[in-house]
């Protein structure tokens, strides 16, 4: 747990002094609610000191008390204010960075897609448990640091006059203060319970809804409601198993503050007249302690979550990537002609080889077309060429140059991929297309549109380039998002196309039409074209059939 904890502290390093900010504030007022109450007490044995043989001395500092009363009271609530605003840019800022280091993780390590992980539990992580963070700083680390400052106060200030009432003070205090860190190890287990059930739930919601035609054609809604339902219960046990824990904590910690505030009284009572400053003081610093460390047991349940969250956090972050960054990077290439040689590949140990012993020329400028039966192993070969996978033996170059040694950014700017189920996102048509080329002028848009064959089916929308696609381009027929799809990889600058069925979702004119218009869409480029089947209006300049883990040349 604590691992898990000082390296998400390592990762905010970034912004240390915000936080550090934040923590100093908070540990001001603090200390200024001690001192309203430090002077509370002066200015009542200052009022009782009549007739004490201290009475001179008590009622002087009464009065220097009531001097500073007023500062201090103004002090407080301005102290609060600034504490909360700077506590809440400080967490707003270390969470953002956080969000966007997690993101670019798990990019790096799903470039297959979401495998075993589904999406809604991924979901949870990237929210949920990074918002579990925050609880770290703002209910655990500010609080904590408060604590500690009064309770560290408290001791120096009694232990100058009476060092045993000091004592008395500041044992069952710290005791207070350090009992939610120790029992926030049983409780983060409680906690992954819980984060594990968030995700589980919201599976369970976000899976049926993202298909919901086949939901409701297959007549599956209540047994998706059952399953939320089912979900929803366990969720509610393990947050109930966590308020259990955190409940044992609140009351022990509430009975160690008490025991303080008795102490004082008791060793008040046992001083009797010759200490009425000092009891006094003790009582009301006793009252202090309460309210700071009154947001102890809450700050446990939040390490415990944020505990909770780290670990699932970096439990999928830390997944090995599937093709490391090369240490040490080559030069980037110059030519673009692909090259395998004797490519072996199996998704996983268990499955069997795609490739065995693959060889593969693709010159610059050449068009290859290539067939092969359903599992031939025609996509694993593009995943291959865009480092999404990297072979177990044999090597692919690209200009010459070792794909493993080119890092993959400077790679996927060379090659683009019309991939088979290609998404549309939730936003414009123009920005869908600016994906691929974010410098792309409205031009280059259009001429993108019209290579694709779509350009005036979108020219008659209202909206235009402007038109919404929905989520997963759901505003558009699977034909139509297809070609917008394509567009998209056409307009991308890249010198190697792999385009995975273009013409899937065409219909046979247009598809005619697109094929043999592709020559002038894709000049000057290397074209990699999957396709089940040739149409003859293609025009390849060599034909392979991938069959058995192997390319065959072969006749169309
Ligand atoms: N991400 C993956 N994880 C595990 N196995 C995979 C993955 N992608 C493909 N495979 C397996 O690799 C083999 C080749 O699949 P691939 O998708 O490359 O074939 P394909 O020739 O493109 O087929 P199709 O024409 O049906 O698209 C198949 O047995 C498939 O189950």
């Amino acid at each position: 747990m604590l691992r898990d904890v000082l390296r998400i502290l390592g990762l905010w390093r970034g912004h240390a002094g915000w936080l550090a900010a934040g923590v100093l504030v908070a540990v001001l007022s603090a200390l200024a609610g001690l001192a309203l109450l430090v002077l509370a007490a002066r200015v009542i044995a200052g009022a009782v000191a009549a007739g004490h043989a201290d009475a001179a001395l008590l009622a002087g500092l009464g009065v220097a008390a009531l001097v500073w009363l007023r500062p201090v009271m103004l002090f407080r609530p301005l102290a609060r204010y600034v504490e909360r605003l700077v506590t809440h840019e400080a967490t707003f800022r270390a969470l953002a960075g956080m969000r966007v280091w997690f993101f670019r993780r798990l990019a790096e390590r799903l470039p297959t897609g979401l495998g075993l992980r589904r999406a809604g539990d991924l979901l949870g992580r990237l929210v949920s448990d990074v918002e579990a963070l925050d609880g770290l700083y703002l209910r655990v680390i500010v609080p904590g640091a408060a604590a500690l400052a009064v309770v560290l106060a408290m001791a120096l200030l009694v232990g100058a006059a009476e060092p045993g009432l000091a004592a008395i003070l500041a044992l069952p205090l710290a005791a207070a203060l350090a009992l939610p860190v120790l029992l926030a190890p049983a409780a983060a287990r409680a906690g992954e319970g819980v984060a594990r059930a968030q995700g589980a739930l919201r599976s369970a919601v976000v899976e049926p809804l993202t298909g919901i035609e086949d939901t409701l054609a297959a007549n599956a809604e209540g047994r998706a409601a059952a399953r939320v339902a089912a979900e929803g219960a366990a969720l509610a046990a393990a947050q109930q198993r966590l308020a259990r824990r955190g409940a044992w904590g609140g009351a022990a910690g509430a009975l160690l503050t008490q025991a303080a505030l008795l102490g004082a009284l008791a060793w008040a009572l046992a001083a009797a007249e010759h200490a009425v400053a000092s009891a006094l003081l003790a009582v009301f610093l006793a009252v202090a302690a309460a309210e700071s460390l009154g947001l102890m047991p809450r700050a446990g349940a939040s390490l415990a979550a944020a505990a909770a969250g780290a670990r699932r956090l970096f439990e999928a972050a830390d997944t090995p990537a599937p093709v490391p960054e090369p240490a040490e990077p080559a030069a980037p290439p110059t030519g673009h002609a692909l090259r395998l040689d004797g490519v072996t590949f199996a998704w996983a140990p268990d499955r069997p080889p795609v490739f065995e012993g693959l060889d593969l020329e693709v010159p610059a400028g050449a068009r290859v077309a290539l067939l092969g039966p359903s599992g031939a192993g025609k996509s694993t070969l593009a995943a291959l060429l865009l480092k999404f996978a990297a072979p177990q033996a044999g090597t692919i170059t690209l200009g010459g140059v070792d794909l493993a040694r080119i890092p993959s950014a400077e790679l996927r700017r060379r090659v683009a991929w019309l991939t088979q189920d290609a998404r549309l996102f939730d936003d414009s048509i123009a920005a869908n297309l600016r994906l691929a080329a974010p410098e792309a002028t409205e031009a280059d848009l259009w001429r993108a549109l019209d290579r694709a064959r779509i350009g005036d089916l979108v020219r008659a929308l209202p909206e235009g380039l402007e038109t919404p696609c929905g989520e997963a381009g759901s505003r558009f027929s699977g034909g139509q998002a297809r070609r917008l799809a394509l567009a998209r990889t056409l307009l991308s600058p890249a010198p190697v196309l792999i385009l995975d069925e273009p013409a899937a979702g065409l219909d046979a004119d247009t598809e005619r039409a697109f094929l043999e218009t592709l020559d002038e869409a894709t000049q000057g480029r290397t074209v990699i074209l999957i396709l089940h089947r040739l149409l003859g209006v293609e025009r390849p300049t060599r034909i392979l059939r991938l069959i058995g883990g192997r390319a065959i040349p072969a006749t169309g």
